[in-house]
């Protein structure tokens, strides 16, 4: 009999002008590790304000398209703020490992903020394999989390 296929899960990622590199290096990681990518855009000769695209994303976690994502900005700053005016959105903004492990167990994130002028490709694409990876540890941060809903 034949193995079972399994649909990869469907990551998706927006970004503004200035995230736009960084986001298609991560569309092609987000392959390289098995899942789908979904670009929301913008591509970098599109300028776009990051409110906007942090929206298009919020709407694909609303709507059921993804259950996780990806934003880019040019610090990450201005599209996690956006983001997180969103409920059901929680995107951490991080710059480091650490970070990313961290954000995913004591917080649940569903969203990774990163900042394209701010960190290399190679320290985003672990950000990014460490973010999808980790789970949420539960426990204690379970009420904690709630809170924020
Ligand atoms: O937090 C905001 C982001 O870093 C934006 O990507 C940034 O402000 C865009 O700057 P500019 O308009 O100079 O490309």
């Amino acid at each position: 009999m034949p193995a079972a296929l399994t649909t990869p899960e469907v990551i998706a990622l927006a970004s503004d002008h200035a995230g736009a590199n960084l986001k298609s290096i991560l569309a092609g990681e987000l392959e390289r590790l098995g899942f789908q990518a979904l670009d929301l855009g913008t591509d970098a000769s599109k300028p776009a304000d990051y409110p906007d695209m942090a929206e298009r994303l919020a709407d694909a976690l609303a709507d059921g398209r993804v259950q996780r994502g990806v934003l880019v900005c040019g610090t990450g700053i201005g599209i996690s703020i956006a983001a997180n005016r969103h409920r059901h959105v929680r995107a951490a903004l991080c710059h480091d490992v650490t970070s990313a492990r961290l954000c995913r167990e004591h917080n649940d994130a569903n969203v990774l903020a990163l900042g394209e002028r701010l960190i290399g490709a190679e320290v985003a694409k672990e950000c990014l394999a460490t973010f999808l990876s980790t789970g949420f540890a539960g426990g204690r941060h379970v009420p904690r989390v709630a809170k924020l809903g």
